[in-house]
């Protein structure tokens, strides 16, 4: 048996104290694989006196996790305090200056500053892991940046948001309101400190910038990604789309096109047989697409303490027994910045939801509207026959470009009867 490795950690909520007590009930296991012990010598959180169900005694107790990142007695420093800026990440900064080798769980620290961050790791020679960080329990990062590095990617793409997984599925099941259900995933410990962040799409965004980067060999560049989030959905939507034979989901999808890397985040209305459509609730799934492997798929819990700290102690893990990689894959000088491609170039089929007057000469409009902007529609559908009262119209898009199909929606929404913001969501065979 080894020196045992220490273990400093930042920040004691859900998947702090996940971790502690994985680490804990596994302990013995942990050593045996890693050939040493791994022990929890050093702890920060905001509050020294909460009851955290977790015993952290053993360990030595900093107010400032900074502090305890620059002179604490260990070898690892985990960050679990979440947050693009700030203490966070003051507290990996201050560990790779002290060669220490850093584990979190923090999407958007990386997804802001992963290039910096890979290239302070670098210089200081130690790893800075993350499995926690994208699709929580699957492993993924290990997945694309070893067991299928010989592939050059093609498109990688799934469901990375456990929070908006578990609303459109509950949603779904028990035509609950949006809201009821978003305030049952954040007692669950699945959504971040601000919801919106899941709601809006943008951790998606944070993980998915992550992906790309390892897929595709790039320095993260969070802000190419389109963001569009599910608090639009509605029940009528998740209803027709079971009627079309969709599920709804929100996808986070990076390709390579002619145009470039496009990194995308929307619902998607996909196939009920497809690959992704039957994942439900916390669980994520990763596909990606390789020249040699083809399509591969991962699914597993994306959020809360269990899962997550499962990916958190196999990062430890990697460090204990001394397995490490570049960041990114590659080092950083060998990450290619490329062109980035809007999502105005996306082609695709849509499905548009209208609230119109019932009266004549609304489809006519809807038609005219569609003649002048090229856009071919395959459906047209109105619900129910109310005259003068307000009705739904659903229509769906054949595959057009981005670009186009908005402005057709644009135009539509000025027609006289359209009396609310037309509800698009994107059609994919996925
Ligand atoms: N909850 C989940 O299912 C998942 C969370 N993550 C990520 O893990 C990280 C932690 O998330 P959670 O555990 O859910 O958050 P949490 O809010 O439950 O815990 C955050 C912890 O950080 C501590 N903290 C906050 N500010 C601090 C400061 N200035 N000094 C010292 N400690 C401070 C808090 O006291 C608390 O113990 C975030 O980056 C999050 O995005 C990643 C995957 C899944
Ligand atoms: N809030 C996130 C937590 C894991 O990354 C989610 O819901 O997926
Ligand atoms: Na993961």
């Amino acid at each position: 048996m080894g020196a045992p490795l220490r273990i400093a950690i930042a920040g004691l909520g859900t998947v702090g104290v996940g971790t502690v007590q994985l680490l804990q009930e596994h302990a013995e296991a942990i050593a045996v694989r890693c050939r040493r012990p791994v022990e929890v010598t050093a702890v920060s959180a905001r509050d020294r006196h909460r009851n955290r169900g977790c015993d952290v005694s053993m360990a030595t107790w900093y107010d400032d996790p900074v502090v305890m990142a620059r002179e604490a007695e260990a070898d690892v420093v985990l960050e679990l305090i979440g947050g693009s800026d700030g203490v966070a990440r003051a507290t990996v900064e201050a560990a790779l200056s002290a060669g220490r080798a850093v584990v979190t769980a923090n999407k958007a620290l990386l997804a802001e500053h992963g290039t910096d961050l890979a290239r302070a790791a670098e210089a200081a020679g130690v790893p800075l892991a993350y499995e926690a960080a994208v699709a929580g329990g699957i492993p993924i990062v290990k997945a694309l940046r070893e067991g299928l590095a010989g592939n050059r990617a093609r498109r990688v793409y799934g469901i990375l948001n456990g929070t908006c997984n578990y609303i459109l599925t509950t949603m779904e099941e028990t035509g609950r309101e949006f809201h009821d259900v978003l305030e049952e995933a954040q007692h669950l410990g699945y959504a971040e400190a601000d919801p919106s962040f899941d709601v809006d799409g943008i951790d998606t965004g944070h993980k998915l910038t992550l992906l790309t980067s390892i897929a595709f060999g790039r320095p993260v560049d969070f802000g190419a990604v389109f963001m569009e989030g599910i608090r639009h959905v509605t029940a009528m939507d998740i209803q027709q789309a079971d009627e079309l034979g969709y599920r709804i989901k929100l996808l986070g999808v990076a390709e390579e096109t002619e145009h470039g890397i496009l990194q995308r985040v929307h619902p998607c209305m996909v196939p009920k047989q497809g690959p992704i459509a039957s994942v439900d609730g916390v669980f994520n799934a990763v596909v990606t697409e390789g020249d040699y492997v083809g399509r591969a798929k991962l699914e597993g819990r994306g959020a809360g303490a269990g899962p997550t700290a499962s990916a958190v102690v196999a990062d430890i893990m990697d460090v204990a027994a001394g397995r490490t990689a570049p960041t990114f894959g590659v080092p950083v000088d060998r990450l290619e910045t490329g062109p980035a491609a809007s999502i105005d170039t996306h082609v695709g089929a849509y499905y548009v939801r209208l609230m119109v007057l019932d009266r004549p000469g609304v489809f006519a409009d809807i038609a005219t509207a569609l003649r002048d902007t090229q856009v071919s529609m395959e459906s047209i559908l109105q619900r129910g026959h109310n005259p003068g009262e307000v009705v739904q119209v659903v229509m769906t898009f054949h595959p057009t470009v981005e670009a186009a199909a908005t402005r057709a929606i644009d135009r539509i929404a000025h027609i006289d009867a359209v009396v609310e913001p037309p509800c698009m969501i994107r059609i994919e065979d996925l």
